[in-house]
């Protein structure tokens, strides 16, 4: 094993070039630091190459087509075949062919250095990076360590599922066809976004979800919905049920579960959440605890797992691997108040009071802070208000793919609202949502936002309708 010291002065390393690490190692080096940025893949990390980008082209695709079946009795006759060779020539397009050359000159051109190799705390102020050769190099930063390692597929121990050709997101994303069968294990997004992707393309998609509904971390009402239109669909959906037991003979999967249900597929979806790797940051040598027993690295609302002290650097980390939001744009966020706090900078700290996220499914499902059941277990005076979105005219025009509900959540006490969702057509949940989630950010009155005129006719005036409910 060689071991090199890194020989130029750096300011700051950051490890885990993410989304989140990416803005932080680019915004230092355009504020003149010098940075070296690590990462054991690609530069970018999950979103552009096995995440949001690919599932989206997918999810455009998909929508599509459910689109064009729905001209019938509404705009005519129309033909449609489905292909998914153009879907993942799109995909490739978009990922850069899993390719992060692009990347890596966008960097290097803001000044910053990259080191592809796993990189792993080692002492105060000190990272080694393994490098793709095994050699060793430490570097010990001035100013700053950031940690954005983000996440990954989380594989849960059932029986039989280890040594299978199963597929996490990742080989999802680059299919280069669509399997006749899919057994998808979990119902939250990425589950279900997959899953109704392959079912538009002509798989016989099930799907196994644990919890009694589907995307049982939003409001039940997105669930119920979801549940319905996929059925409707031709999906088949099991809930709660737990995968017991996986089996693979060459071809086909069987699943079985734990109600005694049989699933056999072509090909399996893992999809059942994220696991941060925290002991592989090297979080121990820092002297924090036992870092194996940690779900995610714990940093405070600036981000710091450790502020700087004397000469020693501080550590701060950001993204999926701080376990507060599994989103590209909570990452980045994350990462501004880094960047801030490296540089001295002022500014707010991090709150995830009005966190939106989307789940790109059709009937899309848009949220924004608490769901009725958190804001309640805070001990919220709630007051809730629900509308159908074909109580209004957009809604009632629409015809097919119409679906959907807008859900605010208000605590009363305080006169404004502190969550809510909005479900509705492809592309319309997560427009919807923003408006909401400006509501919540600036905890505009509840009395105001029943003042707002809304244009007429938008899907977002049922926005209008949920908000009397609750005045
Ligand atoms: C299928 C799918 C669809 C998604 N869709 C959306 C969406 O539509 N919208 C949205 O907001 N979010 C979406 N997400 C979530 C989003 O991709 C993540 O929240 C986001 O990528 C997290 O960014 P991050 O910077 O924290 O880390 P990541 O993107 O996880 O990147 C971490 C990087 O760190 C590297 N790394 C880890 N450990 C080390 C180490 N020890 N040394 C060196 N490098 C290391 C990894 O190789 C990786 O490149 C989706 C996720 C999936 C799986
Ligand atoms: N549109 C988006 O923004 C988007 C899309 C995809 C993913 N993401 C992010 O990535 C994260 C991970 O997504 P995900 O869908 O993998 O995780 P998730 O945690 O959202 O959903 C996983 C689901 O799997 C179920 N589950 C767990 N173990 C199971 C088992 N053994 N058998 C059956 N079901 C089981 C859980 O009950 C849960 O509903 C999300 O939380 C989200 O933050 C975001």
């Amino acid at each position: 094993m060689i071991v090199d010291n890194w020989r130029d002065p750096v300011d700051a390393v950051v490890v885990g070039m993410g989304p989140g690490g990416e803005e932080v190692a680019g915004r230092l080096a355009d504020a003149g630091l010098d940075v070296v940025g690590v990462d054991q893949r690609l530069l970018g990390g999950e979103c552009p190459y096995y995440g949001c980008i690919p599932s989206k082209a997918m999810v455009r695709a998909a929508d599509l087509l459910a689109e064009a079946w729905r001209v019938p009795g509404m705009a005519g006759t129309c033909m449609v075949e489905p292909s998914w060779a153009p879907v993942a020539r799109h995909v490739r397009e978009a990922t850069a062919d899993w390719s992060d050359k692009a990347a890596v000159d966008r960097f290097t051109a803001r000044g910053g250095r990259f080191l592809r190799g796993r990189g792993r705390i080692t002492g105060p102020g000190e990272v080694t990076v393994e490098d793709e050769s095994g050699r060793e190099i430490v570097i010990r930063p001035r100013r700053a360590i950031v940690l954005g390692t983000g996440s990954e597929p989380a594989v849960p121990p059932i029986p039989g599922l280890a040594g299978t050709p199963f597929w996490t997101n990742r080989e999802a994303v680059a299919a280069e066809e669509v399997p006749r069968s899919l057994a998808v294990l979990g119902g939250g997004a990425v589950g279900l976004e997959l899953a109704q992707v392959f079912a538009r393309f002509g798989a016989d998609v099930t799907v196994v979800e644990a919890a009694p509904r589907l995307l049982p971390a939003e409001e039940p009402e997105a669930g119920e919905l979801l549940l319905r239109v996929l059925t409707e669909a031709g999906l088949t959906v099991h809930l709660g049920s737990l995968a017991a037991a996986v089996g693979h003979d060459g071809s086909a999967f069987t699943v079985d579960t734990d109600r005694g249900d049989r699933v056999t597929a072509e090909r399996l979806l893992v999809a059942t959440g994220r696991r941060v790797d925290v002991e592989g940051t090297g979080l121990a040598a820092l002297g924090l605890g036992d870092a194996s027993g940690l779900h995610a690295v714990p940093a405070d609302d600036r981000m710091r797992v450790l502020p700087p002290l004397g000469s020693r650097p501080g550590v701060w980390a950001i993204g999926d691997a701080v376990g507060r939001g599994a989103f590209t744009h909570v990452a980045m966020a994350q990462a501004d108040v880094a960047v801030r706090g490296i540089l001295g900078e002022g500014g707010p700290p991090w709150s995830d009071r009005a966190t939106p996220r989307v789940t790109f499914t059709e009937p899309e499902v848009g949220a924004v802070g608490l769901t009725e059941h958190q804001a309640v277990e805070q001990g919220l005076q709630v007051r809730t208000g629900t509308a159908d979105l074909r109580s209004g005219a957009r809604g009632r025009l629409h015809g097919p793919g119409g679906d959907g509900f807008v859900k605010v959540v208000a605590d009363t006490a305080a006169g404004t609202l502190v969550g809510a969702t909005a479900a509705g057509p492809a592309g319309a949940g997560g427009e919807m949502v923003s408006a909401l989630t400006l509501a919540v950010h600036a905890r505009v009155p509840v009395s105001d936002l029943a003042r707002v005129t809304w244009a007429f006719p938008t899907f977002h005036r049922t926005i209008a309708e949920a908000v009397k409910m609750v005045l």
